[in-house]
């Protein structure tokens, strides 16, 4: 028989069929032993009652065909319909128990993937091409919870049903009629079963071959329906280009596809029935010859074991696309977690407490997959209480200063000393809990404006006063207090009750957090852009009190405004990854340097706009 299925489509598609089909039993136990219990319980049992009911209708059928005996038949006929019925009733609990498990299992590699993510204390994982590709893999399909590893492993189990099925009714053909003819019947299932199979995983190959396209087709159904891309495609009046290269990016996806399909299913399939129908055709005219000789019950017993037996070659819908690629989340976690681990920054001495400088020593830092460093050789130092401002051009790599200062990443060569002590050799999470940070790309958490302050400090989030401080400090809670539920209203306008805030409001909101974050024990606040969408009476207002806000703090302000720059105590401007001038204000523009200029050219065009009286 393994000679046979090798001949239809070779010795390595057979191994890789028996893996794919068992590989979701990996998984199996994350599901709870109870309610893998139930599951294989149901799947045999429903696997075993159709055979029961073949076997009880060849009695019924026997009985009719001789001299009719009442009580023999009815028994019979009660047990057909009650196999009949209770397969249907277990079929549900089968389905239930299926779902369950299948929830139980994802959950806990949905759990795992979250470890793994978040393992990392850096961004290093989750910006590395190869990690990020398996991560997404992972999530979509954990996400959709269709092709998940959940559905593998309970399609795992439930192909015992069709295995307990097909196994009875080979047996019935073999005891009622030839053993010859039960063998050639199961290997004739086997047979068409091998060639579903190949097929599918064939399919699946080609439809990962163009993951590209579908990609595309992908993006570009999301943009359709996304409100942040939907304005500018009604504006600019892009919905007819969508709509076109939606339509053309799903013909270039499905034309390959389609082919890739036929050559997958078409192939396998004449040889299947080459062999497989002459095989068929050899047990039914044995049967046609001799089954004048047999008794009734066995005679009818055969046909029906061997059309039921026959139906059991085609496509499980339960079963196979489930066991084919169920577990490719699976193993992209797998993948992931083994991934991520490299970019960790290591360390668990003590965080220093800020009392000294910050200093970069000899800093230099390359993001993965780039060739020049972004920073190198940076010499900085970030003087204790004080405000240091970070200027420079587009890219200069001010926010990638921020990051390796917040341990985001960690740098190449050089050391980040705070009070002499190398931040590498730290624990990370002490580190994070003496630095405020508002990124310029800051989050908008979908949830109540008082937990998106609070989230400043995890832990303090029943602070309501400390909340409500901050964010008058950042001069946000007048605002708040107007919106339905005040402190408590979600920021997110498809959440029930829930709003939308402008884009200064939701800055003055990071501000807060950072805000929040100082009253909770951070020493270093450090501000990427944090006033760029602010309106000029609220960043007047914002220096007017930063001062107050930022007393005693290690800050470091990075922004495009010199209207906010100049008010630090160190300007420092960045070019070429390294620093390029220091100094205060007033010595920067005697300087007459690149900060200066930068000032001018800013200065000069508030100066043009001013209308003469
Ligand atoms: N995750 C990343 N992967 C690869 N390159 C990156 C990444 N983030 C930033 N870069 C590159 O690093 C350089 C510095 O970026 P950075 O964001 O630090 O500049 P910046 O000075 O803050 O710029 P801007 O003033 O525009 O905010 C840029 O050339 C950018 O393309």
């Amino acid at each position: 028989m393994t000679a046979l299925l090798r001949a239809v489509t070779g010795s390595a598609a057979l191994t890789a069929g028996l893996r794919a089909t068992t590989a979701g039993l990996r998984v199996v136990p994350l599901a709870g032993a109870g309610t893998v219990a139930g599951l294989t319980a149901t799947a045999l049992v429903t696997g075993a009652l159709p055979v029961l009911f073949a076997v009880a209708s060849s009695q019924v059928l026997g009985a009719s065909a001789g001299p009719v005996r009442g009580p023999r038949l009815l028994v019979w006929f009660a047990v057909a319909t009650g196999a009949l019925l209770l397969r249907e009733v277990l079929a549900q609990v089968r389905t239930a128990l299926a779902e369950l498990a299948a929830r139980r299992i994802d959950g806990a590699v949905t759990a795992r993937m979250m470890t793994a993510a978040l393992a990392d204390p850096g961004l290093t994982s989750l910006t590395r091409p190869a990690t990020v590709d398996a991560l997404r893999i992972a999530a979509r399909e954990l996400e959709e919870g269709v092709r998940s590893p959940g559905q593998a492993g309970a399609a795992a189990v439930v192909l015992l049903a069709r295995v307990v099925e097909w196994a009875g009714y080979c047996l019935c053909v073999a005891v009622a009629f030839a053993w010859w003819a039960g063998a050639v019947l199961a290997g004739v299932v086997l047979l068409f079963r091998h060639a579903q199979r190949y097929g599918l995983r064939r399919y699946a190959a080609a439809r990962d071959a163009l993951a590209g396209p579908e990609r595309e087709i992908d993006y570009l159904r999301r943009l359709s329906v996304a409100p942040d891309a939907g304005k500018e495609i009604r504006v600019f009046g892009l919905g007819g280009w969508l709509h076109d290269r939606l339509g053309t990016a799903y013909h270039a996806w499905l034309h390959p596809l389609w082919a890739a399909r036929r050559a997958a299913y078409l192939a396998p399939f004449h040889r299947v029935t080459a062999v497989g129908v002459p095989a068929v055709a050899l047990v039914l005219a044995a049967l046609g010859a001799t089954g004048g000789h047999l008794p009734a019950t066995a005679f009818f017993l055969t046909v029906l074991a061997t059309l039921g037996a026959l139906r059991l070659g085609e496509f499980y819908p339960e079963v196979d696309l489930q066991t084919t690629v169920g577990m490719r989340a699976h193993d992209a976690v797998d993948r992931f977690a083994g991934l991520a681990g490299g970019g960790a920054p290591a360390g668990s001495a003590p965080a220093p407490g800020v009392r000294g400088e910050i200093r970069f020593d000899g800093v230099r830092f390359t993001y993965p997959g780039r060739d020049r460093p972004v920073l190198d050789r940076l010499d900085l130092a970030l003087p204790a209480g004080r405000c240091t401002a970070i200027v420079g051009a587009n890219g200069a790599g001010k926010s990638t200063l921020v990051k390796l200062l917040a341990r985001l990443h960690d740098p190449d060569t050089g050391r980040i000393l705070v009070d002499g002590v190398d931040l590498a050799g730290t624990d990370v999470a002490a580190w994070r809990r003496r630095i405020a940070v508002t990124f310029q790309d800051f989050a908008r958490y979908e949830m109540s404006a008082a937990d998106n302050i609070g989230l400043g400090a995890a832990g303090p989030l029943d602070d309501r006063a400390g909340i409500r401080a901050a964010a008058a400090a950042a001069g946000i809670a007048a605002d708040l207090d107007r919106l339905p539920a005040g402190l408590d209203t979600p920021l997110a306008p498809h959440l029930t009750g829930g709003t939308d805030l402008s884009g200064g409001q939701w800055q003055r909101i990071a501000l807060a957090r950072a805000v929040f974050a100082l009253r909770h024990g951070a020493t270093v606040l450090v501000l990427d852009e944090p006033t760029a969408s602010l309106d000029v009476r609220t960043e007047a207002r914002f220096f007017d009190e930063f001062a107050e806000l930022t007393r005693g703090a290690t800050t470091v302000l990075v922004s495009h405004r010199f209207a906010t720059v100049r008010h630090a105590d160190h300007i420092v401007v960045l070019a070429g990854g390294r620093v390029a001038e220091r100094g205060t204000h007033d010595e920067l523009i005697a300087l007459g340097g690149d900060y200066a200029r930068m000032y001018g050219l800013q200065a000069a065009r508030y100066h043009d706009r001013q209308v003469p009286a």
